[in-house]
């Protein structure tokens, strides 16, 4: 069995000129536990998800035994099926009310007999919560509790056993170790071995080099994207520079053969703490006194032993790395207050206008802003839009229902008539929130904030309480990205652990239940960040509004976008 990436590239979501992995060509194969290592940002994430049949790729080709994942824009549930992928940030992948459920979850699509689902729920639960000679159902994974109040390390255990619950074919897995402490990295590695021992595959992204090395087969390094070390661990011991130069550093294992060759003392690589005993031991040189000295004139002596891992890469063999365009967006350049100030003249004329034609007009404007955000945050403002739409179409449809008795029966009719001003009034709202997401999907929080505020202290000159109202409408225009981002996460949630056929960024109705309550999670939290906010606030509220920010710079081009949009709006007031 093996996963073939042949010349794969994965463009950004949101700005596809830019390449989050590059021309990746590499075979994985099965029995082997293979290493992703790179700095922060180079693409280690990015790519577990691609293996993971998340994150399609722009251009190449991804296939599992042959057979292509990507099949019509999905990947089909025989792979995903196969696939055991656990989040770097536990949080991500955690949704339900109980543990039980939890598992339920990842289980389901195996479509398993009852008897087989529990055991292996006990199964993993004995791995990554082993009984203390009590019940288990007292252990720290008490099936009735919820995820929510386990602690991080907790989080992330649970997150492992719910991956391994389901036995999948390949694991992989996100940083493993962050969070965890000594005890439960034995018991990560452990599972490790016991899955290669079955013949089955595991990738494993980390920067905890010292843990995993020494159980691995194999060490992809990546950088910037791009593929530019496939070698064993011990290879990767007798070319510690590589490391260095792909930005990472050097483990503290390393960086001890490191010392000990600076001192001219040159022992065979060692892999473990064990391995490095026994060669310390073997070495003929090394006598505790001789090694004492050599160690300790060393490090008089600077440059010969110390080894300063930040130290910059040698220029002659370091890795040419391909500068990665950064496309300008559109939006970004313009200030925050301009933005508010196109959206309240947006929604006011929407909100004067009495006629269709007029409305249709401030569509236009929408429309227009709303197509030039890339192409898959405007699928997902459709997706977000539908509901609301079917809201529409409900709400319509029972403003113009008629009822007439007739000879003793009741008669349902529908009347256009009777539905007309409730559809403009729908119409309407449609076009605000149309333009509510264009400005929110465009502005960042904080420069909404500050813009807001500023416009806001000409009311506070004259004494207005302005400053609670910037922030609680602030924080409902937060509201917006928040769902879309709660949207996404559910989304990778449906299709790594529930493993369903689905394109990105789609949910299947079944999962909608689950969704609401993390969502409400989500809302509540904010709502406790928007109380501490005001408190805050008000003990800073004289300082902030009416303040020039760092985050508002006015140009040349925003003077005239807003004449352009007074000039707009002015017609929009003639015409109502
Ligand atoms: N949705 C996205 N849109 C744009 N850029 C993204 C997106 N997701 C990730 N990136 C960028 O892609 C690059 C690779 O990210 P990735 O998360 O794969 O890195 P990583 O190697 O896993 O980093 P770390 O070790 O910090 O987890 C980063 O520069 C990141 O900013």
């Amino acid at each position: 069995m093996h996963i073939e990436l042949d010349r794969l590239t994965v463009a950004a979501p949101e700005t596809e000129s830019r390449a989050l992995l590059q021309n990746l060509s590499v075979q994985l194969n099965s029995g082997e536990i293979t290493l992703l290592l790179g700095c922060t940002g180079s693409g280690k994430t990015t790519l577990l998800q691609t293996i993971g049949g998340l994150k399609p790729p722009s251009a190449g080709s991804i296939t599992l035994n042959g057979e292509p994942f990507w099949q019509h824009g999905k990947v089909p549930q025989s792979i995903l099926l196969q696939m055991g992928l656990v989040f770097q940030f536990p949080e991500q992948q955690l949704f339900a009310r109980s543990i039980r459920r939890e598992f339920s979850y990842s289980l389901r699509p195996y479509r398993l007999s009852d008897e087989q689902k529990k055991s292996q729920m006990i199964e993993a639960l004995g791995q990554w919560d082993p009984p203390s000679g009590q019940d288990k159902l007292e252990q720290r994974f008490h099936l009735d509790r919820s995820p929510f109040a386990l602690s991080g390390g907790e989080r992330r255990r649970l997150g492992l056993a719910l991956g391994t619950a389901t036995k999948p074919e390949w694991l992989l897995l996100d940083e493993p170790s962050a969070g965890l402490e000594a005890q439960s990295v034995l018991l990560l590695l452990d599972m490790l071995e016991q899955h290669r021992h079955a013949g089955k595959g595991a990738v494993v992204a980390t920067h905890d080099l010292d843990t995993f090395l020494p159980i691995a087969d194999r060490v992809l390094l990546l950088q910037e994207g791009t593929l530019i070390g496939d070698l064993t661990p011990r290879e990767l011991h007798s070319r510690p520079e590589l490391l260095e130069q792909a930005a990472i550093g050097l483990p503290p294992s390393m960086r001890l053969a490191q010392q000990f060759r600076a001192a001219n003392i040159y022992l065979a690589t060692a892999l473990t703490p064990e391995e490095m005993a026994a060669n310390i031991i073997q070495s003929k040189l090394v006598t505790s006194d001789k090694l004492h000295q050599r160690m300790q004139h060393s490090s008089e002596v600077p440059g010969t032993s110390h080894v300063n891992q930040h130290e910059p890469a040698n220029v002659e063999n370091s890795i040419e790395v391909k500068a990665v365009p950064q496309p300008q967006d559109l939006y970004s350049s313009m200030d925050p207050r301009l933005k508010w100030m196109l959206y309240i003249l947006l929604v006011t004329a929407a909100m004067l206008q009495h006629h269709w034609l007029g409305l249709s007009l401030t569509l236009v404007p929408v429309v227009l802003a709303l197509s030039a955000l890339p192409r898959q945050t405007l699928a997902g403002c459709v997706k977000l839009m539908k509901p609301l739409l079917l809201f529409f179409i409900i709400s319509t449809a029972l403003s113009g229902t008629t009822l007439a008795a007739e000879g003793g029966n009741l008669r349902f009719g529908f009347s256009l008539l009777q539905a007309e001003a409730t559809l403009l009034n729908v119409y309407r709202l449609f076009i605000v929130t149309l333009a509510s997401l264009w400005f929110s999907l465009t502005t960042p929080y904080g420069s909404m904030v500050e813009g807001l505020n500023w416009v806001l202290g000409i009311g506070k000159k004259i004494r207005l309480p302005v400053a609670s109202f910037a922030l609680a409408v602030s924080l409902i225009f937060r509201f917006i990205p928040m769902i879309w981002s709660e949207w996404q996460r559910f989304s990778l949630i449906v299709r790594a652990r529930g493993k369903a056929a689905l394109k990105p960024n789609t949910v299947r109705i079944r999962d909608l239940g689950p969704m609401v309550i993390p969502l409400l999670m989500s809302l509540f939290q904010r709502a406790e960040e928007m109380t501490i906010a005001m408190e805050m606030r008000k003990v800073r509220e004289n300082s902030l509004l009416g303040v020039r920010s760092t985050l508002l710079s006015w140009s040349k081009r925003d003077t005239v976008i807003c004449v352009i949009g007074l000039i707009i709006f002015a017609l929009f007031i003639l015409i109502r």
